[in-house]
């Protein structure tokens, strides 16, 4: 069985979404992708997406919809990613090297980790379809 990464994409007014960049390990430093990590034993999904942001931005975030399905990513591990809203607090990088905020029109101009790029265009086709 894989092991389930999960991550947040923080949408905020105008379509501004949440891009944070890793400061480890060395393979992935200075590197983008949206807030989350592993779910621990025993934890709902939404529980370590709320847990996860709390730790590494001190918000508190509502869980909105899936984007997509299971994004793959190494070997043996798979992505699965919200659309969050914060519900309270605001953003600060307690564990990565930066955060930015991506107006439409911005959404690449942060060099996006492989796996996160198409998560991305996904979220840019959800959040302009209407
Ligand atoms: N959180 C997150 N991880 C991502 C993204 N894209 C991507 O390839 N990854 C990879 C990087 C890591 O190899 C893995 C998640 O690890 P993590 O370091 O965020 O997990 P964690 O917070 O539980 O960290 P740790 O306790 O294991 O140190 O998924 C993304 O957008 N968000």
């Amino acid at each position: 069985m894989s092991i389930v990464v999960v991550a947040a994409v923080i949408v905020a007014d105008g379509g501004r979404v949440l891009a944070a960049q890793r400061a480890q390990p060395a393979a992935l430093a200075g590197g983008w992708e949206f807030p989350g990590g592993k779910v621990d034993p025993g934890e709902s999904e939404a529980a370590a997406l709320v847990r996860e942001c709390r730790e590494e931005l001190g918000v508190e975030v509502s869980v909105g919809a899936r984007v997509g399905g299971d994004w793959p990513l190494a070997e043996g591990y798979v992505m699965r990613v919200w659309l969050c809203t914060l519900a309270s607090g605001s953003p600060e990088a307690r564990e990565h090297l930066a955060l930015r905020w991506l107006g439409p029109g911005e959404y690449y101009d942060v060099e996006w980790l492989g796996a996160d790029l198409p998560i991305m265009k996904t979220v840019e086709n959800l959040l302009h379809r209407d």
